[in-house]
């Protein structure tokens, strides 16, 4: 790989957007795509994203392309960054028009809906043989995108891919760490989801601090354990992409997740409180494959169900939190940290 590798960013929302200023501000040449041409055009004339990132001065060097072939060709490395459901798709786009050396990295969380499958699995069956990464960890784009301080992790199994995006990524503002638990860092972007709606209706509802935290606790308990039966590395999902991201989601109300739940546990319809957020918000396809992924194990993750069943409809707040406050009392931990109970 070059010593300035070329970079193309495809999804222009607001993480792709974040991701594409923040390369090109850090000297990458980096092209960023997007499904909508006239979006990128007056994105290109404003060097703004109005719709995503409002407020936010684009870099001048940042380049525009609408047409994804041209978008792609000659890149280096191409960066992912569309919501997790529209995955597949590209990967399937890319096929005819990836160069055979060119990278893959992506920044989307969540699985392949109605599968349960990673989208490392994904890349690994669509475009199999090349370095292949994942940017992920606690980063609210508007954040990253303004500056404030940030820390992400990429984790890739080709260690100096890894190395390699993460220094691209690493900024005066934004840590990029690396490491090589593909797996485990993918299950703690896409479960946080799921649990950041859970303490989003306790707050909704107002049961308190103490409520949040049992939450926040028990929450990655069920991280813990569906990442441990998945074979993820336990110190992966303590870190960055897991705890780092969840406390992140489950506490600050830039989430989108959070603020869904939020608005159901006070009582907003869910198609109404979607409509208000007006962005992706992956947990509502990522309980389903979280539920899926469970079953397969045997595992009983209460919070994650109770969260999918209040996104079904099947139960009100009220009663999820009934559910849960009935179960059986017992030990913290009755198989060791890691116990499948
Ligand atoms: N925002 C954040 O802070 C962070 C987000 N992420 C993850 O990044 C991913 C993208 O989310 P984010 O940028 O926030 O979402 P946004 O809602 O901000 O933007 C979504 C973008 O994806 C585009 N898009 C939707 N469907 C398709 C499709 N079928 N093909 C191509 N493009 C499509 C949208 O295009 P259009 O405008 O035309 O609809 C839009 O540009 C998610 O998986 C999210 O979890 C990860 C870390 C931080
Ligand atoms: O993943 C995120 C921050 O790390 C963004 O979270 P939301 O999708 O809930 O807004």
């Amino acid at each position: 790989m070059p010593d300035k590798p070329k970079l193309t960013v495809l999804g222009a929302g607001s993480w792709g957007t974040a991701l594409a200023a923040l390369c090109a501000r850090n000297g990458v040449p980096t092209r960023l795509w997007g499904r909508d041409a006239g979006a990128l055009a007056q994105m290109a004339a404003q060097r703004c994203n109005a719709r995503y990132l409002p407020d936010v001065a684009l870099p001048e060097t940042l380049q525009y392309e609408a047409n994804l072939g041209t978008a792609v060709r000659g890149a280096d490395i191409v960066l992912i960054v569309v919501p997790s459901h529209a995955f597949a798709a590209m990967l399937d786009a890319l096929v005819p028009l990836l160069d055979a050396g060119t990278a893959i990295a992506w920044a989307a969380k969540g699985f392949e809906p109605g599968t349960g499958r990673f989208l490392h699995e994904l890349v690994a069956e669509k475009l199999p043989g090349r370095p292949a990464a994942v940017v992920t960890g606690p980063s609210f784009a508007k954040e990253v995108a303004t500056g404030l301080p940030s820390a992400v992790t990429v984790h890739s199994d080709d260690d100096a891919f890894a190395q390699r995006l993460a220094g691209l990524l690493h900024a005066p503002n934004l840590r990029a760490y690396s490491g090589g638990d593909v797996l485990g860092a993918e299950l703690g972007g896409a479960m946080k989801n799921v649990l950041a709606v859970a303490t989003g209706i306790a707050d909704g509802m107002n049961l308190g601090l103490n409520a949040r935290a049992g939450l926040i606790t028990r929450g990655m308990n069920e991280m813990l354990r569906l990442g441990v039966a998945l074979g993820a590395r336990p110190e992966t999902l303590i870190g960055l992409s897991g705890l780092g991201d969840l406390v992140l989601t489950c506490t600050g109300d830039l989430s989108r997740n959070r603020r869904l739940g939020l608005a159901l546990g006070q009582g907003v319809a869910i198609d109404e409180a979607v409509r208000r957020i007006g962005q992706v918000v992956e947990s509502i396809l990522t309980a389903d494959e979280v539920a899926r992924l469970a079953a397969k194990h045997g595992l009983d993750l209460p919070i994650s169900a109770g969260v999918r069943a209040v996104l079904h409809g099947e139960v009100t707040p009220a009663e999820g939190l009934k559910a849960l406050m009935a179960r059986e009392q017992k030990p913290e931990y009755p198989h060791g940290l890691f116990g499948r109970d």
